[in-house]
């Protein structure tokens, strides 16, 4: 069921040279329901069509005709207004809700096509902090999305396990470090060593020298540094799955970039013959001055790779592997410039699928104006931040319900969920300022809110005691034609549309933002009409109208990966 496809077909022709194509993108769903349920801005064709916006309204109108899904059409101020016959509707939208359940709102775009989604990618031995986490939320909610419309997501958890940062904590481990407090300690006894291996770097130079001769050893496969290496990582990523089986993601690869250490040789010697490399005082470089870019930095004086180099190197790699339709990659908006500079090389080299490469930035988050550095030491640790989100979570249930059974799973459903939607409730380009008593609100546009009116539709389904809905008969939908139960239909219409939109802009608030606005329809509607009445038939459509918002809304969550428990 898609009403604005359908109103495109039946306006096609109706004046010449209008197609379904173009009409298709001009209509609209009026904000005001005075205006209909769908609308065309004649002015937008005015152009093309020679004739005034009024004019054309009319002649539309002429031309309508009868419809038994339309209650009436006008022609006002320039737009053509149609009011759908809304019991029609509504049994259109609930049969189609009903009939799909959780494959309510998906589609098949993608047709198995793969996208590569490159996110969360943390740095071993730092703490997994809250802009990694914005990465993890927004990448794991795309990757749900483009499965849902078709796709075959890829997630590659692009870890940070390379680079002379190693050759550092290498040389500091051997100066101060111990296995005892390294295995007790995990992340942060590794940092307080790479710290103090700056601090005392800046006094003692010939530190740095010795860090870049252990990376250069480490590149080179020596047995020392790969096992101590190796034994960095592990703690890390232990204290990372902590991290991904709160939040409830999961990966299907964890190819770092020491997993290009063997391959950039290969690349290296490509940009040469390709005659793009330039040496530049003993490092090798792609110079991009003609995009008014700095250079991408490929090889450094002591032979060394970077960042650069393994992110070319691995988008080779991937096309080569998954032969992706799209490679997106999550990060800050701070790694902008870096993002650019290696696309640019990728299309240097003469790789058409350049065009295919995606970065997907987003703002910064700081909480309760603490600054979120890793430098320093001043660290907002997310397993605190979660811990503490999952125990305020847990007074409020305690407050509201304290009979309910499993507080505890419920809890981190919520508190997690708290965070997680607090990440996506804006446009990810915007900076957050983290607070707790916005995130946890559970009456504001938060996660708390949605995850509780679908607590909320569960209830009244429950108290209800009877099958549920599994189709909405036609005759019935004459109950749900009050302005109440329509603003729920409409909202629930729309959710295939946000979805699509939301991929397309690579965007997963729109779908946040669309669970908020389907939260408060409902609501509204739950307030006003009671729905366990005597009334059968009234009572029944009320019931399938609650039922197509419990899934709608559990379908919502879970794309954005959020849990919908039944009772909070
Ligand atoms: N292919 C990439 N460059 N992915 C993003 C990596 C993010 C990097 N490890 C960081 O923490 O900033």
């Amino acid at each position: 069921m898609n009403v604005k496809q359908w109103l495109a077909e039946q306006l096609a022709g109706k004046l010449e040279g209008l197609t379904a194509e173009t009409v298709a993108e001009l209509i609209e769903y009026p904000p005001n329901p005075q205006m209909g349920d769908l609308s065309l801005p004649c002015f937008k064709l005015s152009k093309q069509l020679r004739k005034a916006p009024q004019a054309i309204a009319e002649e539309l109108k002429a031309a309508w005709g009868e419809q038994p899904a339309v209650q009436r059409v006008e022609a006002v101020s320039g737009y053509f207004n149609v009011f759908l016959e809304p019991s029609s509707f509504a049994a259109g939208v609930l049969n189609e809700v009903l009939k799909k359940q959780d494959r309510y709102g998906s589609q098949n775009l993608g047709q198995g096509r793969k996208i590569v989604l490159d996110f969360s990618s943390p740095n071993i031995a730092k703490t997994f902090h809250i802009g990694h986490l914005r990465s993890t939320v927004i990448g794991n909610a795309l990757y749900k999305i483009f499965e849902f419309l078709g796709y075959k997501s890829v997630g590659i958890n692009h870890l940070g396990d390379w680079g002379t940062q190693f050759g550092k904590l290498i040389v500091a481990y051997k100066l101060w470090g111990n296995q005892e407090a390294v295995e007790s300690d995990g992340i942060s006894e590794l940092q307080r060593i790479y710290i103090k291996f700056h601090d005392v770097a800046e006094e003692k130079p010939e530190l740095e020298d010795e860090a870049r001769a252990w990376f250069v050893k480490l590149e080179q496969g020596d047995e020392e540094a790969l096992k101590l290496w190796r034994w960095f990582v592990d703690i890390s990523l232990k204290e990372f799955q902590k991290m991904y089986d709160l939040l409830g993601v999961t990966f299907d690869s964890y190819a770092g970039e020491s997993f290009y250490n063997d391959k950039m040789a290969a690349i290296v010697d490509e940009l040469k013959e390709k005659s793009l490399l330039e040496e530049d005082e003993g490092a090798m470089l792609v110079r991009l001055d003609e995009y008014d870019m700095p250079p991408a930095l490929m090889i450094k004086k002591d032979g060394g790779t970077l960042y650069h180099t393994r992110d070319v190197t691995a988008a080779v790699y991937r096309k080569h592997t998954y032969d992706f339709e799209k490679a997106v990659y999550i990060t800050d908006a701070g790694q902008s410039l870096h993002f650019k500079q290696w696309f640019k090389v990728i299309e240097l080299m003469g790789y058409d699928w350049a065009n295919r490469l995606v970065h997907v930035p987003f703002g910064k988050v700081s909480l309760e104006g603490a600054k979120l550095s890793t430098r320093k030491g001043n660290v907002i640790n997310l397993e605190e931040l979660l811990t503490k989100a999952i125990e305020k979570t847990r007074e409020i249930i305690e407050q509201k319900n304290p009979n309910m059974e499993n507080k505890d799973e419920v809890a981190r459903k919520v508190g997690v969920g708290a965070i997680i939607f607090n990440d996506l409730s804006n446009n990810r380009i915007k900076d957050i300022v983290f607070s707790w008593d916005e995130a946890l609100n559970f009456e504001g546009e938060t996660g708390p809110y949605v995850q509780y009116t679908h607590a909320r539709a569960c209830s009244v389904l429950r108290k209800a005691d009877s099958a549920p809905a599994t189709a909405l008969e036609p005759s019935l939908a004459k109950h749900l034609s009050g302005s109440e139960a329509m603003g729920v239909v409409r909202e629930l219409y729309l959710f295939k549309e946000r979805v699509e939109q939301a991929m397309h802009k690579l965007e997963p608030s729109i779908v946040s933002r669309y669970l908020v606005d389907l939260a408060q329809s409902f609501n509204r509607f739950y307030h006003e009409c009671p729905i366990l009445v005597d009334d059968a038939e009234l009572r029944a459509a009320r019931l399938a109208l609650v039922e197509c918002v419990r899934i709608t809304l559990k379908n919502g969550l879970a794309l954005i990966g959020l849990e919908a428990p039944e009772k909070i």
